[in-house]
């Protein structure tokens, strides 16, 4: 995967796209000491909408900050995730309006079970896209692989949290899930939208 074209291609042919490399090392580095310095802003991540909305460590154990316009270390990358946007347009006529972001810790131990992203009734989180920040030496046993099922008849593919690896999903179509983490485990995720119907 070498830019924009070949992620957009690979989303139009198989509904998601592997990208590592996407940030540099720097960039990861920059983010990660942002989380690092905010982390105890961060709050307990929940499952459900609204009035259903709750903590359920059974379920997901990460810990989120939601992204804000002027959180400027992530601007380059908020940026460059804008830029995508208008290519999926262009390509795909998805008519993606916006799109929203959080980081996320995993604490070691936690993890995510086996979900889709779209929440029932509100069909407006089109495409995921899911961005680490982990070291460059984030070897296998360290767990904490998204694994995505993609096909009923064939193994999921697990891809590894390698810092700067971009991975991008469309949120109705495929559910995945992250296996436990045996080191704290940073990413950022996100969602293309479309606009919410009146
Ligand atoms: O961090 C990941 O690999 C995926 C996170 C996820 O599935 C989510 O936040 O909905
Ligand atoms: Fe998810």
């Amino acid at each position: 995967m070498t830019g924009f074209n070949d992620a957009v291609q690979a989303l139009v042919d198989n509904g998601y796209a592997v990208w590592p490399g996407f940030l540099t090392p720097q960039q990861v580095a920059a983010l990660r000491a942002d989380i690092d310095a905010r982390r105890a802003t961060f709050h307990a991540a929940g499952i459900g909408r609204q009035q259903g909305y709750q903590r359920d460590d059974s379920i997901r154990g990460d810990d989120v900050l939601w992204l804000e316009r002027d959180d400027v270390l992530a601007v380059p990358v908020l940026d460059q995730l804008e830029a995508m946007r208008q290519a999926f347009n262009q390509s795909l006529f998805l008519g993606l309006a916006e799109f929203e972001a959080h980081f996320a810790v995993y604490p070691a131990g936690s993890f995510y079970k086996r979900h889709l992203d779209q929440h029932r009734n509100a069909d407006t989180r089109v495409v995921t896209f899911v961005l680490y920040l982990n070291d460059a030496d984030w070897a296998a046993e360290d767990g904490g692989q998204l694994r995505m099922f993609l096909h009923d008849d064939a193994p999921p593919l697990d891809v590894t949290p390698l810092g700067g690896t971009l991975v991008l999903f469309m949120s109705d179509r495929y559910e995945h899930e992250v296996l436990p983490a045996r080191r704290e485990r940073r990413s950022m995720t996100g969602w293309f939208r479309r606009a919410q119907r009146p």
